[in-house]
Formats: structure tokens, C-alpha cells, sequence
């Protein structure tokens, strides 16, 4: 009992947090610079070039898994057929899962991991994103389809990206969040403006969804892919749990529902796939309307087994970073020289105030304006 009371309280420890920060931090630079050697390959054997990025992105992203599963404790329940359960990792899939969570990407990367499909997972993301030091740099060479959310700019690149998956040498889960931006008050009542401008019935739990991304996916992955996840994500407790909380030790227990649907049930044509995906997102909103009232899901319940490797991956970066840092550490304070303190603490500063950003990306408050001023311009 007092032992488990001195782990919970080490686990807020500023120092535990800069040090996991730091191995995160290096670890996905020398990562990112074996991505870099793998572009030589690339001409020469551009299936092994995948394969290899996959397994070095998997180095970076098990470490979130980890964090999530190991060091927080948190624990991630499926809702699912078992019929279903047992295709799961097996084949090549669109995802459509909810945006309402800070570390909603960390959940679904968790599951990823226990169906062994992490290394090679696929986003339609913003372009932003791109430029995150670490995880930006790793997606750029696991050929992450990235989106300006503006479709005239979109619809050349982002098609050409996902064609490039077509040969894609590994099993993916490819995810959408057709919302576009994480559910705000604000976003979801202008959303719903747009949806009654529309005629279409208004949603309680999700904002509208943008329906291009979708009906691009569909047409081009078509053949490779051969179902749809519609995947509903939830918090137990109504709880809004954030990386910083994970990263503090916080457990929290996910809920995933996940309801697998053949690709060839989706139509092809355009305006036939939007209205499908409005369907479903009203679907979607009378499984959370379920949640809400009865706190599960419809179905069966399983707990997809934990896996080792992201705590053993992690464990190794941890051997192989800590002991240099805390040598050159004390080296730098005990050189004598007033300055090299001084930039020794300036740059540690810096380094942190950097992690700091990279965590701020997550965060819902400093979300972007998407989805803020859309029925204003619209009415210009
Ligand atoms: C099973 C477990 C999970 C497994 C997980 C698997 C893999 C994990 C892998 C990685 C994890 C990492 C996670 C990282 C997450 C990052 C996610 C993001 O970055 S989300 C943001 C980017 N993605 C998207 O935006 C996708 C959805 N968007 C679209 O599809 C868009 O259509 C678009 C292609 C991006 C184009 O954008 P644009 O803004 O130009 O959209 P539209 O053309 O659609 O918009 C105009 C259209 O919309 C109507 N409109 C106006 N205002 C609104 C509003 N507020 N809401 C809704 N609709 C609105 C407007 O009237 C126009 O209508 P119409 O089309 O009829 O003309
Ligand atoms: C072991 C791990 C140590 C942790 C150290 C800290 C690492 C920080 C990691 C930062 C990771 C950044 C990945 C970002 C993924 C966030 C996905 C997301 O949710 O993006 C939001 C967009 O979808 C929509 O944007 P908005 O329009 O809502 O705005």
C-alpha cells in the first residue's frame, strides 16, 4: 500500500517527466535520422524502405503506448462482434472514429498496438502537424496523408497520396476523423447550423461531418481496403483526460466501440457516399446517446491482450539514453565555467519549453479556428 503510494507520487515528479520528455525527445531524433538514411533506399527497393520505416515509426509511437498503458495504467476496453474481432489486424481498414479527446490519438494508437497494425497506421491530418519535431518528421516517411482542410488545395495532393498507398507492403488501419477538428461548444453549435442550412438532422454529440475526405478515401482505397471501423471512442466518468494527466500518472479506462462494416456496402458515388456518412454519423450519436444513459456500449466486451514489446521498446531507449545524459549532465555543472552553467540551463530551459509546445499541440484549448467561421463565410 505505501509502496504503491510512493510510485503514484513519483509519477507527478517534474524530474521523472524530464527525464521520459528527454528520452522521447532523443530517441525520436536519432529515429527520424535512420528515416533520413532510408531515403537512398527508397528508388532501389521502395518495399523494404516501407517496411523498415514502419518498424523504426513504431520505436517512436510505442512510446506513447507505454505511457499510456504502462505508465498511467490505463486500461482500453473494446465493444465489438467477435466475428469482427478476429479480422481485426488481418486486413487493410478505414477507421472512422470521433474527435472529442486530447489523447484520443493516443487510445487509438494503443489499439493499433494490440492488433499489431501501430507501425503502419495512417492519418488524414493536418498539415500542421507535419511539423512537430519527432512524430511530424516520422509520419512524413510512413507516407501520412496530410491535408490543408481546404478541399481546392486538397483534392490533387491528398488523392495522389493515398494512391500511393495502394501497393502498401504492410497491413494499415487508415483513420479519418470526418469532424475535421475535436468537438468544441462553439464548433458543434455552428456545425449544427450548417447541418439545419442543410436539412439534415442535427447531431447531440458530433459536429457535422465533412464528407469529401471520406468519399476520397473510399475512392481510391477501394480494393485494398475492405472494411470501414465505424469506431466511437468515450472516457469513463466523463472524464477529459489529457496528456499532461497521463503523463502525471493518471489512470483513466477507455471505451471503444467498434462496429466493422464491408467497404462494398459504402456507394461510390459522391453525393450517395456523403449522405451514407451522414447516416452513420447519426448512428454514431444514438451509440453515444446509449453511453451516456447506460455508461457501455451495445455488445459484447473484451479487453484486447497487452503486448510487451512498446514497454520493452521503451525500456530499452531508457537503458541507452539515461545514464549518458546524467554523466554529461554533471559533467557541464562541474566544469567549473560560470557559462557553461548558465547555457547548460538556458538550453535544458529551451528544451523544455519545446516539449512544452509539442505537448500544447494536443491540447483542445489550442485548437485551431476550424470549424469557427465557416457559416459567416458561407453568408458573405
Ligand atoms: C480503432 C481504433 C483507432 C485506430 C486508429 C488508427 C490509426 C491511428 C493513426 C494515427 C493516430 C494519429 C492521430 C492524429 C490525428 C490527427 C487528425 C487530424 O488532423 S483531423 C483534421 C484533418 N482531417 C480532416 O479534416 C478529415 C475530414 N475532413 C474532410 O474530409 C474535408 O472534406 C477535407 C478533405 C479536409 C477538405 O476540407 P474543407 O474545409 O475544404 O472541407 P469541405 O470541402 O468538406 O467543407 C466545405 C463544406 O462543408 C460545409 N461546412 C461549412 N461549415 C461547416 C461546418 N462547420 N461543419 C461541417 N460542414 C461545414 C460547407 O457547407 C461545404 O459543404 P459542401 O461540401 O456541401 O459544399
Ligand atoms: C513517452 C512520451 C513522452 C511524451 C513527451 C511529449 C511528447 C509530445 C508529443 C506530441 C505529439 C503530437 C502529436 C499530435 C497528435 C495530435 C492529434 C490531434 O488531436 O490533432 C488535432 C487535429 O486532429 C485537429 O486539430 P484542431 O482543429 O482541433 O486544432
Amino acid at each position: 500500500m505505501i509502496r504503491m503510494g510512493i510510485i503514484k507520487v513519483l509519477k507527478t515528479q517534474l524530474l521523472c517527466h524530464l527525464i521520459i520528455c528527454y528520452v522521447f525527445l532523443i530517441s525520436g531524433f536519432i529515429v527520424n535520422l535512420l528515416q533520413l538514411c532510408t531515403l537512398p533506399l527508397w528508388p532501389i527497393n521502395k518495399q523494404l524502405a516501407r517496411k523498415i520505416n514502419c518498424r523504426l515509426g513504431y520505436s517512436i509511437s510505442s512510446q506513447l503506448v507505454a505511457l499510456l498503458e504502462w505508465w498511467s495504467g490505463t486500461e482500453c476496453s473494446l465493444y465489438t462482434d467477435p466475428e469482427s474481432y478476429s479480422l481485426y489486424g488481418k486486413e487493410n481498414a478505414i477507421v472512422v472514429l470521433n474527435h472529442n479527446f486530447e489523447i484520443d490519438f493516443m487510445a487509438g494508437w494503443t489499439i493499433c498496438e494490440r492488433f499489431g497494425v501501430l507501425g503502419s497506421s495512417k492519418v488524414l491530418a493536418k498539415k500542421e502537424l507535419s511539423f512537430v519535431p519527432v512524430i511530424g518528421w516520422m509520419w512524413y516517411f510512413l507516407e501520412i496523408v496530410f491535408c490543408k482542410r481546404n478541399w481546392e488545395v486538397d483534392r490533387k495532393n491528398v488523392v495522389q497520396s493515398l494512391r500511393n498507398l495502394r501497393d502498401y507492403p504492410e497491413n494499415f488501419w487508415f483513420l479519418l476523423h470526418c469532424e475535421g477538428t475535436r468537438f468544441t461548444e462553439k464548433k458543434h453549435k455552428i456545425s449544427m447550423e450548417v447541418a439545419e442550412k442543410k436539412g439534415l438532422p442535427k447531431l447531440k454529440y458530433h459536429l457535422l461531418p465533412r464528407t469529401k475526405g471520406f468519399w476520397m478515401t473510399v475512392q481510391n482505397l477501394r480494393g485494398k481496403v475492405t472494411a470501414v471501423y465505424d469506431s466511437t471512442l468515450n472516457f469513463r466518468n466523463n472524464e477529459m483526460p489529457t496528456l499532461l494527466g497521463v503523463l502525471n500518472g493518471k489512470k483513466y479506462h477507455a471505451d471503444l466501440y467498434v462496429r466493422r462494416i464491408p467497404l462494398d456496402s459504402v456507394p461510390e458515388e459522391e453525393s450517395e457516399c456523403a449522405a451514407w456518412l451522414h447516416k452513420l454519423y447519426q448512428e454514431k450519436d444514438e451509440f453515444q446517446e446509449h453511453y451516456t444513459r447506460t455508461g457501455r456500449f451495445p455488445g459484447p466486451i473484451t479487453s484486447p491482450p497487452c503486448r510487451p514489446w512498446a514497454l520493452l521498446n521503451w525500456l530499452f531507449w531508457v537503458c541507452l539514453l539515461v545514464y549518458p545524459l546524467f554523466r554529461l549532465l554533471l559533467q557541464l555543472l562541474l566544469s567549473g565555467s560560470i557559462s557553461t552553467v548558465v547555457c547548460t540551463f538556458v538550453f535544458c530551459f529551451a528544451v523544455s519549453v519545446g516539449i512544452r509546445w509539442m505537448i500544447g499541440q494536443t491540447e483542445i484549448e489550442k485548437g485551431s479556428n476550424y470549424g469557427n467561421k465557416e457559416v459567416q463565410l458561407n453568408n458573405n
